[in-house]
């Protein structure tokens, strides 16, 4: 089970540098500090998926990063299988994989020799990482490119391999922000598989996206995030009355509309 109550994040604005017309009009700008999280609570249980969803700039990527401990709140409470991050953080860090725009892997290994790399890093002995490196890969549909050097690989196959990388230590909780952003058909859906076949092995998973098939595919609750704020939180079935793309879609619009006249009024 995770829980995570009242967070909040806010970043000082540096004076050197000017903020955009839109950043200025934020209502999250308050003085010196950029408030991206205000308020984000939600909670998943053990083989449940749970789809973040909100517009640009509204704060997911910010939540998932103080989720999986890289960045730290100002508030609030993070709870993963009973333990307390603030009171655990490095065992804590072992229990998540995390996946960002920013987890990149050695361009001049290959990808075996990355998984083996991290796996190592991970304290994992030689063993259980040759059968990390074989489950990923079979998962993952890694095979083709295992013995590929990364900087040759295609998008897809990048994000692939990423994957099994954040993944590699089997933690206990799945984080991906994005995770089928700009690729291919073939590799959304080995990304999609994977994220369906943690389920069957009871490990929740949170991801970000804004494709709203996906969510609808794999999802059994979904967080709105809006200006930093959770505006929704709960089943699709509460959010839309059911889990057809189209229902989720108006029911997305109109929290959007709604939340946007709230800031204008
Ligand atoms: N380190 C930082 N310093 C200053 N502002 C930041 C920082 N990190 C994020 N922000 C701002 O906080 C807001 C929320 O950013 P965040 O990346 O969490 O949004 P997001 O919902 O993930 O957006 P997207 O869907 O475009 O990825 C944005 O306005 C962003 O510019």
């Amino acid at each position: 089970m995770i829980v995570v109550e009242h967070l909040a994040k806010r970043f000082r604005v540096p004076k050197s540098k000017p903020l955009s017309s839109c950043k200025r009009q934020d209502p999250r700008l308050d003085g010196h500090y950029f408030y991206s999280v205000r308020d984000v609570s939600f909670q998943t249980r053990s083989g449940e998926v749970l789809g973040l969803l909100g517009p640009n700039g509204a704060g997911k990527t910010t939540v998932l990063r103080m989720l999986s401990g890289v960045l730290t709140p100002d508030r609030g409470r993070i709870e993963i299988g009973g333990q307390d991050w603030q009171h655990q953080p490095e065992q804590m860090r072992h229990q998540i994989g995390f996946l960002s725009a920013s987890t990149s892997l050695y361009q001049r290994f290959t990808v075996e020799e990355n998984l083996h790399y991290f796996g190592v890093l991970y304290g994992l002995s030689e063993a259980k990482v040759a059968q990390r490196i074989s489950e990923l890969s079979e998962q993952l549909e890694l095979e083709p490119f295992l013995q590929r050097k990364v900087g040759e690989l295609s998008l897809g196959m990048n994000q692939r391999a990423s994957i099994a990388r954040a993944v590699i230590h089997q933690p206990d909780v799945v984080i991906l922000d994005e995770p089928t952003t700009g690729l291919d058909i073939m590799s959304a859906q080995a990304v999609l598989d994977f994220i369906d076949s943690q389920k069957t092995q009871n490990r929740p998973v949170i991801f970000s996206t804004h494709r709203l098939e996906e969510v609808s595919l794999l999802c059994d609750r979904v967080a709105i995030i809006l200006y930093g704020h959770c505006v929704f939180e709960g089943t699709l079935e509460e959010f839309a009355g059911s889990r057809d793309t189209e229902a989720l879609r108006m029911a997305f619009v109109e929290r959007q509309k709604r939340a946007q006249a709230e800031v204008a009024g």
